[in-house]
């Protein structure tokens, strides 16, 4: 692999404008049928969404993935959702029990819309067997299948039947992978996914490593057509992590998915807990998002997201920060 860079070592290229106003930009991205205000989701993580949150994206219009660590409230889920005439989006792992629980769903004719397989290493017999499952029983499903960090590995799980693959294995904020294994794309997954989008003919969710709303504008144009984002979604005034105060501020816990507080056992731990500052609202959030997008579109010289899929870049020495802090 030549050429290894991460979001904070690319800039894309202005082009000339085309429009009179930010606000003629249009963000939007169809997904498995679906249009979606934003090329965005919140990660499956149990910090990050729980079923309010679910409900609020779904009803605004977003994308949203609900986490898989209460299984047990899974089907009773999808059928609240529906009830409401929402989209339904679940994960799966690929324990025996997760073999059940598809079946289950089938017998009872409960058909959520989007199945995320949510698992550290996706390239594994493990993922395209349950990938076949869920196509065999749930043809209808729209099934996302990862975490991979390869082309070879977007290859053969599009092939088994996936939808859709997502790419990152390490670039999290509340990673330990890259440190306690030594495997990864932490520190290059913006490369990987430059890398894994060439060999994909369905879409790439890139997952993991968004620290600023101009990466999302970055993975767009590297491939992408969905942004996994856990660190940036932390921390808002409905995230379900627990609330602390230190020295009269305001923080919310966010932690791994293989962390021991996930886990409840130091077993495999391969996440860490750490606090990120209180920040207000998820709707303002969303909503900054949104203008910075349609502002990266305009820089584009396009109206749509897509005009940012062609654009130049160059790849900046020593990182585009320069020294300075993110935020
Ligand atoms: N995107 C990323 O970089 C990473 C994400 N995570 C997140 O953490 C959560 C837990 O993930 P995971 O541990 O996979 O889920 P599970 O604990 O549900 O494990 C899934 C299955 O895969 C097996 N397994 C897990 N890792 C490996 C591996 N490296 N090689 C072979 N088999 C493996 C497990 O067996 P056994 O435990 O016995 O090995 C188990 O049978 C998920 O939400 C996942 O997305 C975790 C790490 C990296
Ligand atoms: N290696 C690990 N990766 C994890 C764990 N829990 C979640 N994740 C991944 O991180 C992203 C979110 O990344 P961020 O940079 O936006 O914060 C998430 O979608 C998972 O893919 C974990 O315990 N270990």
């Amino acid at each position: 692999m030549d050429n290894v860079f991460d979001y904070e070592d690319i800039q894309l290229i202005p082009a000339k404008c085309i429009v009179d106003s930010r606000l003629e930009c249009d963000t939007t991205v169809t997904l498995g049928g679906h249009t979606f205000k934003l090329p965005v989701v919140p990660a499956n993580m149990q910090t990050i969404i729980d079923e309010k949150i679910a409900v609020y994206l779904a009803e605004n219009g977003y994308f949203y993935i609900m986490h898989r660590f209460q299984p047990e409230t899974r089907k009773t889920f999808i059928r609240d959702m529906q009830s409401r005439e929402l989209i339904a989006s679940i994960s799966v792992g690929v324990k025996p029990e997760e073999y059940d629980f598809i079946i289950q769903l089938a017998e009872e004719n409960i058909v959520p819309e989007f199945i995320t397989i949510d698992i550290a290493h996706g390239h594994s017999n493990a993922v395209i067997n349950m990938i076949k499952h869920i196509k065999k029983h749930l043809p209808d499903s729209f099934v996302i299948a990862g975490n991979v960090g390869t082309p070879e590995a977007v290859r053969e799980l599009e092939h088994a039947g996936a939808d859709a693959t997502k790419v990152g294995i390490g670039p999290g904020k509340v990673c330990i992978t890259k440190i306690k294994t030594g495997f990864g794309t932490g520190g290059w997954q913006l490369a990987a996914l430059r890398w894994c989008a060439k060999a994909a003919s369905k879409p790439i969710i890139a997952d993991g490593g968004i620290r600023t709303h101009g990466d999302i504008a970055k993975s767009v144009r590297f491939g992408a057509t969905m942004v996994m984002i856990g660190s940036l979604f932390a921390g808002h005034e409905e995230s379900p992590g627990e609330t602390t105060e230190k020295d009269g501020k305001l923080y919310k816990e966010y932690f791994g998915s293989a962390s021991e507080f996930q886990k409840g056992e130091k077993k495999n731990v391969e996440g860490k807990k750490m606090y990120v500052e209180h920040k207000g609202s998820l709707q303002d959030t969303l909503t900054e998002m949104e203008q910075d997008l349609q502002s990266s579109i305009s820089y584009a010289g396009g109206k749509k997201l897509d005009s940012i899929r062609n654009v130049d870049y160059v790849i900046v020495k020593n990182s585009i920060f320069n020294g300075d802090k993110v935020y």
